[in-house]
């Protein structure tokens, strides 16, 4: 049999594109025969199973991805299984001397990472990882004395400081061939259908295809359209859910179709006079992301233990399952929580301001464990992100870094009125009450014709009495006290 010839694999995870991919241009710059391969890893300990409508982005953007490759004269090779042990029986397979890939920040994952680059290395194989997904590794940027920055505008800062990000790589219009007749074999690959990702009975899915475009084309559209829009009055505009006032590029950069280094530069090039107060506004959003990462890091266990111990003996109450399906569902009496909650599950994503609305109304007026919505979340968003997810719930219970006060209850009412004045966002997402007038939409159970729509599950003065009950004897049992401190602050 013929030795094969030397050949690099890529192993793409989440950078599901062609622009700005590190490990691709690498690839390209050996030259070698190329094999690219998704792998979907349901098996090495510790990997967060894709929740429902992640894996509906998957299998889209796993389609465009193969199609782009398929232009630029390579294939996409899928497999399914541990990591480690397929990267083992592909480097077998295709006689790879090289094994490429863009870092993930997840401890799992990089134990993974980690155990492949150590096998390779016994088994003279060059594994090399890239930055791509992260426009500042969470080692790079630390406090004074070394640790882990906690509070984000400190953070930003330091980010901000540290010199600009690098220029994003431009695609190659053509990647090295597949395969060499004769002597390296290419890669057998799964059918995409045979993973099931697409939701069948019942297919749950339509809102989703006509909200999303998933893939690398889809994602740049997105940031065109924003950069033409919305951008430009994005301070005003992202806090308001009944118009598109943000970008939407949250899935696109949770499966990595866009690289943060392309966002980043994209907004310079259309906004060169430094930042309006706007674009400025945008970036630090982007931060966020980025801070979520940097905790992620450092507290693998993010999604599953509170960042703050100290509440650890906070006393969640288990709702009744006829609340939690109301929270689920969008029947909780509440229109901005429910038009939240229905826009999520129809189309798989919740405006940012309603997120924090909807999971404070679970965590502080239904009292319930910060864990259970992040759970829900993680299920029905396209976006569900391992480290934005979980940070984000406990930033809104209070458990976590930088967090929201817990004192500090949205009043789902009050915020409505302000960021959904005439009720066009409500009217949207709930047909029983858009006959009502723009003052009596937010409080639609003072109205004689509202049969349809249901009574609030819970009132939201006793619920937020007895949510800062709760945290005050928390407190007291700490520290001896017997005051909640600070302001009551209502939305
Ligand atoms: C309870 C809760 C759960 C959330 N879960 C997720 C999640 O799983 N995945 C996710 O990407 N975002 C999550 N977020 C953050 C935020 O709501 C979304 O990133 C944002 O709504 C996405 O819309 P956009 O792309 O139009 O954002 P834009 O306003 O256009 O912001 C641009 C980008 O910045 C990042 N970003 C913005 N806000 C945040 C934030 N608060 N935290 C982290 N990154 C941010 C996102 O990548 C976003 O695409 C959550 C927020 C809350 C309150």
């Amino acid at each position: 049999m013929a030795s094969p010839v030397a050949s690099s694999i890529v192993w793409l995870r989440d950078d599901l594109r062609l622009d700005d991919n590190p490990a691709l241009s690498h690839a390209v710059g050996l030259g070698l025969p190329l094999t690219v391969v998704y792998i979907l890893d349901e098996e090495s300990p510790g990997i967060r199973p894709l929740g429902g409508a992640a894996r509906w982005w998957l299998h889209h953007s796993l389609t465009s991805l193969a199609a782009a490759l398929a232009e630029a004269g390579s294939t996409l090779t899928l497999r399914r299984g541990p990591g480690s042990r397929v990267i083992r029986d592909l480097v077998a397979e295709t006689g790879a001397q090289h094994v490429l890939w863009n870092r993930r920040y997840g401890g799992p994952e990089r134990s993974l990472d980690a155990e492949i680059k150590a096998w390779a290395a016994e088994n003279g194989i060059e594994a090399a990882s890239f930055q791509a997904n992260l426009i500042f590794e969470p080692w790079t940027i630390t406090t004074g004395s070394g640790g882990p920055y906690k509070v984000f505008t400190p953070y930003w800062r330091a980010c901000t400081a540290s010199g600009e990000p690098r220029s994003p790589l431009d695609a190659s219009a053509r990647l090295p061939s597949p395969a060499v007749a004769g002597s390296m074999k290419q890669a057998g690959s799964d059918a995409l259908a045979e993973w099931s990702l697409l939701p069948v009975s019942p297919d749950w899915s339509g809102g989703l295809a006509e909200t999303w475009l998933p893939g690398e084309a889809g994602a740049h559209s997105r940031l065109e359209d924003f950069l033409d829009g919305p951008a430009q009055d994005y301070g005003t505009g992202r806090d308001l859910p009944g118009m598109e006032g943000t970008s939407r590029l949250s899935p696109h950069l949770r499966f990595g179709e866009i690289s943060p280094f392309r966002v980043w530069h994209e907004l310079r090039r259309n906004f060169p006079r430094e930042a309006t107060p706007d674009v400025g506004i945008f970036r630090s959003e982007l931060g966020w992301r980025e801070f979520c990462w940097q905790l992620l890091y450092a507290n693998p266990q993010l999604a599953t233990r509170n960042y703050r111990p100290d509440f650890d003996r906070f006393e969640w109450q288990q709702p009744t399952a006829a609340e939690l399906e109301a929270w689920q569902q969008g029947r909780t009496g509440y229109p901005l929580v429910d038009a939240g909650m229905r826009q999520l599950w129809q189309t798989g994503w919740m405006h940012n301001r309603v997120r924090m609305a909807a999971a404070s109304f679970l965590v502080k007026n239904l009292l319930a464990d910060w864990r259970l919505g992040e759970a829900w979340f993680w299920d029905t968003l396209v976006d569900a992100d391992a480290a934005s997810n979980p940070a984000n719930w406990q930033w809104v219970a209070g458990s976590g870094a930088d967090a929201s006060p817990y004192f500090r209850i949205f009043n789902p009412v009050t915020q409505s009125k302000k960021f959904d004045a005439d009720g066009r966002y409500l009217r949207e997402f709930i047909p029983e009450i858009a006959h009502m007038d723009r003052r009596a939409i937010h409080e639609p159970w003072n109205q004689p014709d509202v049969q349809a729509y249901p009574a609030p599950v819970v009132g939201l003065h006793e619920s937020r009495e007895r949510a800062l009950a709760t945290y005050q004897k928390l407190r007291k049992d700490q520290q001896g006290q017997d005051d909640v401190t600070g302001p009551e602050i209502s939305g």
